[in-house]
């Protein structure tokens, strides 16, 4: 791509945005541009990435054709009123933290200014995020799919309506954390039995890794694919028993059911 692609803040997601974007080439390094207060956050992804650092998020703001706002979501008010001159009138601001719409970026802006709201995941710096977007009214077919190549370079994505953006932190960008959890879990049983460590963690992880890798690739329905491993009078159905009486699936429901509340409060505000 021949534009400019610029970040505020260097943290986690943007880390993992620009990992994603350079891997693939979608940019050049010398088109994407950072900044951080954080001298040594900036300097890293210099060193890492080869991309190009400004020493405020004004001048960010002032050369880039997309602008992903790579910031908690308490600082956002603050950081659109500090560039709020500076944007490009043409430019597509890129939206990842929970519960910022656009009316707040294009009030706090005062320009009604393309804006896509995102959610990406951390699985973008290994290229596999389960990214969601959701395009304001102002952009057009080529800035949509320019948007989803941005956003495909390290992932998969999915394009929601806004109505959904509140509910995706539950299923999808929160997700890996719970996914991270059971995967420990299952490690510990399995030192508990004597596994070493790392061979635990590799093996509960390539079980998920492989069982999700199932469902995307035969579109089997997942209980069918759950029957499959079910041998009649055999160990698994044994472990599915016990998750049924702990309430494995209600705790999940549960769970995601809890963040996507949050979230939802969020966008309220
Ligand atoms: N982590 C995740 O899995 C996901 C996060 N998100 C969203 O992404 C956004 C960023 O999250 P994440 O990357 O995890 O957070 P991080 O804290 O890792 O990154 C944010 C970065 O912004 C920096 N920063 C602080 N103040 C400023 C400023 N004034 N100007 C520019 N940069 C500043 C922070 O520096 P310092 O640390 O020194 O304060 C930090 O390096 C959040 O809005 C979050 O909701 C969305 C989906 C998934
Ligand atoms: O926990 C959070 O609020 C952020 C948003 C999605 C993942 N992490």
């Amino acid at each position: 791509m021949k534009k400019t692609i610029g970040f505020i803040g260097c943290g986690n997601m943007a880390k993992a945005m620009i990992g994603g974007l350079t891997k693939s080439k979608l940019f050049d390094p010398e088109n994407i541009v950072c900044y951080d207060p954080a001298a040594a956050a900036r300097e890293q992804v210099a060193k890492d990435f080869g991309v190009n650092i400004q020493d405020s998020n004004v001048k960010v703001a002032a050369q880039v054709d997309y602008l992903v706002l790579a910031i908690k979501p308490f600082l956002y008010a603050q950081i659109l009123e500090e560039i709020a001159k500076s944007v490009k009138p043409a430019a597509i601001i890129i939206v990842i933290a929970v519960g910022v719409g656009f009316d707040d970026v294009k009030g706090i802006l005062g320009k009604n200014i393309k804006v896509v709201r995102t959610q990406p995941s951390t699985p973008a710096f290994v290229g596999e995020s389960d990214s969601t977007v959701c395009p304001d009214d102002l952009m057009t077919k080529e800035d949509i799919a320019d948007v989803l190549a941005i956003f495909d370079s390290f992932g998969k994505t999915e394009i929601i309506s806004e109505k959904l953006m509140g509910v995706v932190p539950g299923i999808a960008s929160s997700a890996p954390a719970y996914v991270m959890i059971f995967i420990e879990a299952m490690a510990d049983a399995g030192v508990l039995h004597g596994f070493p460590r790392d061979q635990a963690y590799r093996l509960a992880a390539q079980a998920v890794y492989g069982s999700a890798k199932l469902v995307l690739e035969s579109g089997e329905h997942p209980g069918k694919l759950k029957d499959q491993v079910c041998t009649p009078g055999g160990t698994t159905i044994e472990a599915v028993r016990v998750l049924e009486a702990k309430g494995f699936r209600d705790a999940v429901i549960s769970a995601v059911d809890a963040c996507a509340l949050k979230s939802l409060s969020m966008s309220k505000k």
